[in-house]
């Protein structure tokens, strides 16, 4: 089973405070990774984990005005939200690496690129070897060049969604401060269309230029790999090969 997780930002750091890891989520989420890894079959065919901005990439790429569209010339600002990212893959590595993880980096700003449609290619030859040897790579949201518009932001759920079609994955996790999408408080079990949701589906309450749930959701449905939406609670399970929070697609 190949697998991809994403760690939303909003769960590994503190969404309301300038570039600051969520050190306890952080862990949890790192320890949950850390035992799948050595004791769980469901990732026997690798784990790609991909992690989002949360308060580090977010309000960087909003300071410039960049999003997934709007994109910038200026390669200071380009590096400076790459780099705030940096920052941030490194901490989620740090703390898989203490739990005896073989955490590698994968920085999407060197390897990927945007058409002129805004379609995203990334070659995935780098990620496979590194599953293949045994690695785990840990893959940033990113600043990418996107032709006739400078660079835009990647969010890690374009990521994940390139990564399953790349990888063939068998599973995908979207892991986020929420058990799943909700309606009136309730966990929708299952979406198989934007039209089914789109009334109960917002934005971020913090800091977003990647659309928060509504543009998860849809770029999930887009999949063919069935992907889920959870919160913290779910990891374990989702590891474990359980259906947990929302299904998507
Ligand atoms: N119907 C909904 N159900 C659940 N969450 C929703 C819904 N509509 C909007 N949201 C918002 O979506 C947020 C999750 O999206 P967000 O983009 O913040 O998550 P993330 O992927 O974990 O973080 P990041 O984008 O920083 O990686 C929730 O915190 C909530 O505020
Ligand atoms: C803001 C940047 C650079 C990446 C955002 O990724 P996301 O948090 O997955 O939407």
């Amino acid at each position: 089973m190949t697998t991809v997780l994403k760690l939303g930002g909003s769960v590994i750091t503190d969404k309301d405070r300038a570039e600051t890891v969520d050190g306890e989520s952080l862990e949890r989420a790192a320890a949950a990774i850390a035992d799948a890894v050595s004791d769980s079959t469901e990732t026997d065919g690798g784990l790609v984990v991909v992690h989002g901005g949360g308060s580090f990439g977010h309000p960087a790429a909003d300071a410039h005005g960049v999003t997934t569209t709007a994109g910038t010339d200026d390669a200071g600002a380009v590096t400076e939200i790459h780099a705030a990212m940096t920052a941030l893959n490194g901490f989620v590595r740090r703390a898989l690496l203490e739990r005896g993880v073989e955490a590698l980096p994968v920085y999407p700003l060197s390897l990927a690129a945007r058409n002129r449609e805004g379609d995203l290619a990334l070659p995935t030859e780098s990620v496979e070897t590194m599953l293949e040897e045994g690695f785990v790579p840990v893959v940033q949201g990113d600043m990418v060049t996107h032709a006739g518009r400078g660079a835009t932001v990647v969010s890690g759920d374009e990521l994940v969604a390139e990564l399953a079609r790349g990888l063939d994955a068998d599973r995908v996790g979207l892991c986020s401060t929420v058990p799943g999408v909700l309606d009136d408080e309730r966990v929708v079990d299952r979406i198989d269309s934007l039209a089914d949701v789109e009334s109960v589906l917002g934005g971020s309450e913090s800091t977003d230029v990647t659309g928060g749930m509504r543009g998860k959701v849809e770029t999930l449905l887009g999949l063919e790999t069935p992907a889920s939406i959870f919160g913290l609670e779910g990891l374990e399970g989702f590891l474990a090969g359980e259906d947990v929070g929302t299904t998507v697609g």
